[in-house]
């Protein structure tokens, strides 16, 4: 038939708000597939933490979805425009994947939302506790050298006493540590003087020991990724302070964490204590906003080891301040009765005049508890 189109051939042509229902239809039938795609892709993700693949990005698998979409579209859009838009999708899947699995963390705010508090013998770290200073001599040396630096911190207020008697050190000629003999002379100076003891423990096979004679275990920078040493010390009933590894993230700190949180110990102190970077003028580069990160996405306190961080005197009270002004619990500082002569850390540990001066800067910031 030729000719103007007749009424009757009009009426074929449907109206735009009849397409435009036809299009909400459709819409809700893509969202309805791309919901149910989203649970299975929930179920991928988690089959894949719990086979404890490190990585939910998968490249290859979505070049491969690409590489089909596009051997099936017959059009009206170009190739590209339908990549584009699965794209979109494999990216809002992989989200969905990743915080999944945050949230089940252990140690995320979003599984508890509130600070947690630790109650050592009296001893209240983080929340609305005031922030707390460990302090200490790196290595335990003498008998002398315990007496003196704990009778000098009790009598400042200092609740908790640190002193390694197992060094981690750079070189298996550097001194060793005391082992056995300097655990039961830390943890005797101690109580003596009132003190928790916190010391590190670097060997699964050690952490029955260590925990029989230390009120916290340390878990050092060295040893975050020893996760059979993180579990270790999860299942000893003491709780842990958790130094960030050298060249650690932030997200490999807070899974270090959760390998002790879940073992059953929920008692972990995290520490941040500088990461390397190419900087030479400071032994580490304390990083503040891992500081403020783990406060904000965890439940845990956060304490700042300054003297690691700083890698010099003279810098341990503007950081120690920084550290408190970005929120954290606690600041762990090292301290010797004569830096001089320490078998470790001699460039690093401050004297006892030096400690009275770094206390005296903090002591408005040390009164009241840490708020951002
Ligand atoms: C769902 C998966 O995880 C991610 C999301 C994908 C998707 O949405 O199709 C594909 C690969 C991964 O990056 C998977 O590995 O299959």
């Amino acid at each position: 038939m030729r000719g103007f189109p007749t009424l009757r051939s009009m009426t074929h042509q449907r109206s735009i708000e009849d397409l435009r229902a036809e299009v909400d239809q459709i819409n809700r039938d893509l969202l309805t597939l791309l919901s149910k795609r989203g649970e299975v892709v929930a179920q991928i993700g988690h089959a894949k933490t719990q086979e404890g693949r490190p990585n939910h990005y998968d490249p290859a698998r979505e070049d491969k979805q690409l590489k089909e979409i596009e051997s099936l579209n017959q059009g009206p859009f170009t190739s590209a425009a339908v990549k584009a838009i699965f794209k979109e999708i494999f990216k809002a899947s992989l989200d969905l994947e990743e915080s999944n699995d945050k949230k089940q963390l252990l140690v995320s705010r979003k599984v508890k939302s509130e600070d947690t508090v630790l109650d050592i013998d009296g001893v209240r770290i983080g929340g609305d506790a005031p922030p707390i200073i460990v302090a200490g001599p790196c290595s335990i040396e003498s008998e002398e050298q315990m007496e003196q630096t704990a009778a000098f911190l009790a009598a400042k207020g200092v609740k908790i006493l640190r002193g390694g008697a197992y060094k981690p050190r750079t070189s298996p000629y550097g001194f060793q540590g005391m082992g056995v003999d300097g655990l039961i002379l830390g943890s005797r100076v101690a109580k003596e003087h009132g003190m928790l003891f916190v010391t590190e423990v670097m060997d699964t096979r050690d952490v029955e020991i260590v925990a029989e004679h230390a009120d916290i275990l340390q878990v050092g920078a060295r040893n975050m990724h020893n996760f059979a040493l993180l579990r270790e010390v999860g299942r000893a009933r003491r709780p842990v302070l958790l130094k960030r590894g050298l060249s650690a993230t932030i997200e490999e700190w807070l899974y270090a964490a959760e390998y002790i949180l879940s073992e059953g110990n929920n008692e972990v102190i995290l520490c941040e204590r500088g990461i390397r970077t190419y900087e030479k003028w400071t032994r580490n580069t304390l990083d503040l906003s891992a500081v403020a990160l783990a406060k904000q996405e965890t439940h845990l306190p956060v304490i700042v080891d300054v003297t690691h961080a700083a890698g010099r005197r003279d810098l341990l009270i503007p950081l120690a301040k920084a550290a408190l002004a970005v929120g954290a619990d606690g600041i762990h500082v090292e301290v010797h009765p004569s830096p001089a002569t320490a078998l470790s850390d001699n460039e690093q540990q401050l004297d006892f005049a030096g400690y009275d001066k770094f206390s005296e800067s903090l002591s408005s910031l040390l009164r009241q508890p840490a708020r951002v």
